[in-house]
């Protein structure tokens, strides 16, 4: 989870999430100005952080769960990529749950998705991903979580709950769902691992290992040995991190409930003009994808998407389930050039609202965020880095984007955007007023070694957009 909260002394939209230094013009930039400050004190911008939350990797050797797991040490020098752990196989796993030893009066459970789905919804809303300072917590809808969890070949039995034997109260939940991998070109049958969730007062009790522990398992049982997953926290080995980004829809309501601050060089009746949208999309042909889209719509995709190391590949099955929209979860559109019929663009994302801990006036914040995207635009260039090609797609993107938002807020009353700087991200943030949020992404490979991929971002410069590299990341997790 990121918010633009800590960032009340810049304008974010110009900004890299610099240090606190005075910008003395709002047309000026920043990031420049800062790091020919810094030369002048003769201080190096790498060791300069302002993300006071972020949360500082222990060494190796205190992640007492995680160095018993196939993973990557942080200081590994990868030479080959392929699996960390592959000696197992089927026969070797055990058949029954982990025992619940630790914790008497617990037992496993698995969560059917139809029934308990207010259940899982309550765990999940009183429990899951809060930001650093409480504000705000994940609020997955029930319908969100039957789409994010009941894709194509979802399997029950990875969805594992743990459950208070007497009263039957669901406490804990991890998940796994199917999904093809594709790692510089090389196929992974995989797990996508989500919604890990334990109650906040069974917290700091090693339960998360259990979880895993007993996932991996289930996971294996099918003859699957990798998994991809995502998170905020710092383990071993991260394959990339991108960092949130957020592009105000509503900015007095962010104002108000403290997702964002206020520049010191700017008033309220500015910023709220400043991220004002027109009520209508400029982009000729833009439509709702439609069931007749789907072959096009994928073949478009899946070109699209080869141009990044890590992706999921997708099936017409799947395509469906993931893109056709459902209300209030998942919205997905396509160019249809007027004159051609060809279908040129093609642009997603899903709503996911925070619940607005502690606010008087505000309950929850409307957030929508950028899911897969394609556009044939640089399909003609041999190197689509080529300075023209780079041009070509920006403007394209911006402008596909920029509906999106439009439509996020004008149909769909949305009052935030926000984008990862995965995929080509980098490209068009800035230009359309994404701020750089306090939260990092890290992407994580279990049983994998790769060489690292670029995140969209630069560690090193205070994770700034990347908008030279890009990003090697074009896989999202919900
Ligand atoms: C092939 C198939 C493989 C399948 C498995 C692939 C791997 C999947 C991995 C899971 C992917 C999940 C993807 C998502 O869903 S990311 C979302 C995670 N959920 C939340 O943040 C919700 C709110 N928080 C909680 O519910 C709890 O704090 C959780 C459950 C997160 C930890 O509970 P608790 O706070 O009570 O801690 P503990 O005493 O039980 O356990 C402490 C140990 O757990 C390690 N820890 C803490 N947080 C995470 C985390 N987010 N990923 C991996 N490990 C984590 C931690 O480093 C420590 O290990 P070590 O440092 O000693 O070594």
């Amino acid at each position: 989870m990121s918010s633009n909260k800590d960032q009340k002394n810049e304008d974010t939209s110009d900004s890299n999430d610099a240090p606190k230094v005075v910008v003395t013009s709002s047309d000026a930039d920043p990031m420049k100005n800062i790091q020919e400050l810094l030369k002048m004190l003769a201080i190096d911008p790498s060791k300069l952080n302002n993300r006071d939350n972020e949360i500082k990797p222990k060494n190796f050797e205190e992640y007492k769960f995680w160095k018993t797991q196939p993973i990557v040490k942080f200081d590994e020098k990868v030479t080959t990529e392929g699996p960390v752990d592959n000696s197992k196989t089927v026969a070797d796993i055990p058949t029954s749950p982990l025992p619940l030893k630790a914790i008497p009066g617990f037992e496993w459970y698995d969560v059917d998705i139809e029934n308990d789905i207010d259940e899982l919804y309550q765990l999940l809303n009183e429990n899951y991903v809060e930001d650093q300072d409480s504000a705000f917590r994940f609020d997955y809808s029930k319908s969100f979580l039957q789409w994010a969890l009941t894709c194509p070949g979802y399997k029950k039995e990875w969805f594992v709950g743990i459950r208070v034997i007497s009263s039957k109260k669901l406490v804990g939940f991890i998940s796994a769902i199917p999904v093809t991998l594709q790692v510089r070109g090389k196929i992974l049958p995989s797990v996508d691992i989500n919604f890990l969730c334990v109650h906040k007062k069974l917290r700091a009790k090693r339960l998360a290992p259990v979880f895993i522990k007993e996932i991996t398992r289930r996971v294996n049982l099918c003859n699957i040995w990798q998994a991809l997953h995502t998170g905020g926290v710092v383990l071993p080995s991260p394959v990339s991190v991108c960092r949130y980004a957020h592009r105000p829809l509503n900015w007095g309501k962010m104002f108000d409930v403290g997702f964002t601050g206020l520049p010191y060089n700017a008033t309220k009746t500015q910023m709220i003009a400043k991220y004002t949208l027109s009520k209508t999309t400029t982009t000729p042909g833009l439509r709702r994808l439609e069931l007749k889209d789907l072959d096009e719509a994928l073949e478009l995709l899946n070109k699209y998407q080869s141009r990044f190391k890590l992706i999921q590949l997708f099936n017409k099955e799947e395509f469906k389930h993931w893109f056709l929209t459902i209300e209030n979860v998942i919205y997905s559109y396509v160019v249809e050039d007027p004159k051609t019929g060809k279908i040129t663009d093609f642009i997603s994302f899903y709503t996911l609202p925070f619940t607005i801990l502690n606010n008087n006036n505000y309950n929850s914040l409307n957030v929508a965020y950028l899911f897969y995207y394609a556009s044939d635009s640089d399909f003609n260039y041999p190197d689509r880095f080529d300075t023209e090609a780079t041009k070509v797609l920006k403007k394209r993107l911006s402008q596909l984007v920029n509906d999106a938002c439009i439509i996020a807020r004008s149909e769909l009353h949305m009052d935030v955007f926000n984008a990862l700087t995965s995929q080509d991200n980098s490209l068009f943030l800035k230009d359309l007023k994404f701020g750089p949020g306090d939260g990092l992404l890290n992407f994580y490979l279990f049983n994998y070694r790769t060489f690292p991929m670029n995140g969209g971002c630069i560690a090193d410069q205070n994770y700034a957009y990347d908008e030279e590299h890009r990003s090697d990341i074009g896989v999202v997790m919900l």
